[in-house]
């Protein structure tokens, strides 16, 4: 049996060689949208890889400060949809994966919003997790991230509890301090007791006046690698 420690490693392991696959379908020429999280990093890790040794040509719209500060720091070209409103396909990890629809929790890591439209953009939608983030229902494990805009939060807070929701908590950082997306917003994270029509919730949420935008990312997948420990599965809706 092997130890706790030891089956995380061998899963970081595994989302690593899953980030490489992925970074495979990248090709000369280019536009990429770049993920934001943990997995992610393991990605742009290894895009940086295939442009340091390869010389491969490729520019990035990266989904957060942190992931434009890694790819800038492996000479990564940076790039605008102003230059490139399309990108040919986006790569990046999610907090739960629905079997079957492939339906996504996205946003524990408080970029679901740029992550949003670079997916929306990209022609090809790869996500790259480990399996125990799949699920048979949407909200099993993470709560569903809704970025807000700070003015009249409590409003929005109140509204979604009409969607079902039996929480809706601001996202805090470690400091105690209050959790401040990327685009100056805040994030509530809800708990909804079951979501049995992703559809409806998703639409009910951004009908809600002072919603941006939230962590569910419903048809817009084009496939996931699975990393588990007997290897990487790839499984398409
Ligand atoms: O949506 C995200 C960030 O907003 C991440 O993709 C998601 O939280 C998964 O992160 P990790 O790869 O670290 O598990």
């Amino acid at each position: 049996m092997l130890q706790d420690s030891a089956i995380q490693d061998r899963v970081a392991q595994l989302k690593r060689e899953a980030a490489r696959h992925a970074v495979t379908y990248i090709e000369d020429g280019m536009a990429v949208g770049l993920g934001t999280g943990s997995t992610a990093k393991f990605m742009i890790d290894a895009l940086g890889e295939r442009v340091a040794k390869e010389g491969l040509r490729i520019r990035g719209i990266p989904t957060s400060e942190a992931s434009a500060e890694q790819a800038k720091g492996l000479n990564i070209p940076i790039t605008d949809f102003a230059a490139d409103p399309f990108l040919d396909i986006a790569i990046d990890g999610a907090d739960e994966v629905q079997r079957g629809s492939l339906y996504l929790v996205k946003g524990l890591g408080g970029a679901l919003l740029r992550e949003k439209i670079v997916a929306a953009s990209a022609r090809r939608f790869v996500i790259i997790v480990d399996e125990s983030k799949l699920v048979d229902d949407l909200g099993t494990h993470a709560p569903i991230p809704v970025e807000i805009t700070p003015w009249g939060w409590e409003r929005a807070a109140k509204l979604l509890g009409d969607t079902g929701a039996h929480a809706c908590k601001p996202r805090m950082k470690r400091d105690g301090n209050l959790f401040i997306t990327d685009n100056g917003n805040m994030i509530l994270d809800c708990h909804y007791p079951s979501i049995d029509d992703p559809r409806g919730l998703s639409q009910s949420i951004i009908d809600i006046t002072g919603v941006v935008d939230h962590g569910l990312f419903l048809g817009m997948t084009s496939e996931v690698l699975v990393a588990g420990l007997h290897g990487i599965d790839r499984l398409v809706p």
